[in-house]
């Protein structure tokens, strides 16, 4: 891979633009299916403490024979950990899960609405950041007033907000109001879990680029600012999701694929989810 871009998320943290997600990776085969992603290139692994996958992931870390500084890690906070009691229990179990001394990036998983509990979990995350052990804190699936609510009483503002965004939902106002606070927007579910593939704009750049339909909508995030994290179990498509540097969307490509918004989630909406749900 060419030399990939990163985002200054403060004056010592970059992190590269292009992460790997390991959402549904199984856990027997993450180690194998992370060492293929950091074979392909990627230096940005995306887990969480809910996908019961750490585990591998730093089994991976450690077998790549990359230096620890190499390869930025995010992972997050579940839900029933939220709050001053369990949040630093619970990253602690996840750092000796990874088997690191400090994660990259630490995310609130999801807002968790009407207990009061996102202030007070992110006091521990700022804490955490200041002992070292977490270098950048962040959030996920935080709605415009989630993310107000939270800076009313923050001392740090969170470096990112990892929300769903791909062709078919692409949140506008909450891209615009993450940005607005100096929030970098993350893609999640950036390609749709493949459900975006088939839209005729994708496939006709695909074509005009010869490169896959999901090379175009990874190269279109990337384009628009977005941090993205693909992820994939198939070692082909592991290597070409990465292989995203050597063409350009024109404007027209470009615009084309922004105008393919329905405003239809395939994930929970932050405001109205049965949070018990989420809660391991
Ligand atoms: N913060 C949050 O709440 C959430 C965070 N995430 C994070 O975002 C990451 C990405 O989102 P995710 O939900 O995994 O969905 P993605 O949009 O990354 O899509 C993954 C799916 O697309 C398939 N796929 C991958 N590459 C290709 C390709 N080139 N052609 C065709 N199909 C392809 C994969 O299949 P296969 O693996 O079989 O190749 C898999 O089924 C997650 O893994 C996780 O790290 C995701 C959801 C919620
Ligand atoms: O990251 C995630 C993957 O999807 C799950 C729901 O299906 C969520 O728990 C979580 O946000």
């Amino acid at each position: 891979m060419t030399s990939q871009p990163t985002i200054t998320l403060s004056p010592d943290v970059t992190i590269p633009q292009l992460g790997f997600g390991t959402f549904q990776v199984d856990e027997k085969e993450t180690q194998r299916v992370v060492e293929a992603a950091l074979e392909a290139g990627y230096r940005h692994i995306d887990t969480a403490a809910g996908y019961y996958n750490e585990a591998g992931v730093g089994a991976a870390l450690r077998a790549s024979g990359l230096a620890r500084d190499e390869v930025f890690l995010t992972t997050k906070l579940r839900n029933g950990d939220q709050g001053r009691e369990r949040a630093r229990a619970a990253f602690e179990n996840s750092r000796e899960a990874l088997g690191v001394d400090a994660v990259d990036l630490y995310l609130i998983h999801w807002p968790v609405p009407g207990k009061g509990l996102a202030g007070q979990t992110w006091e521990v995350f700022e804490e955490l950041q200041g002992e070292g052990a977490v270098r950048a804190i962040g959030v996920s699936n935080f709605l415009p007033d989630h993310l107000a609510e939270l800076l009313r009483s923050a001392s740090v503002t969170p470096a990112v907000n990892q929300i769903e965004v791909h062709p078919s939902f692409q949140q506008p106002q909450t891209q615009r109001a993450s940005r607005e606070a100096g929030v970098a927007v993350e893609a999640y579910a950036p390609i749709g879990q493949g459900a975006d593939l088939e839209l005729a704009p994708v496939t006709e750049a695909a074509q005009a680029h010869g490169v896959s339909p999901a090379q175009v909508v990874i190269r279109w995030h990337l384009q628009e600012g977005r941090i993205v994290i693909p992820k994939s179990a198939t070692p082909e498509r592991i290597v070409s999701n990465a292989d995203v540097f050597g063409f350009e969307l024109d404007e027209a490509q470009m615009s084309a694929i922004s105008g393919l918004d329905t405003d239809e989630r395939m994930f929970p909406d932050p405001q109205t989810a049965e949070f018990t749900q989420f809660r391991s």
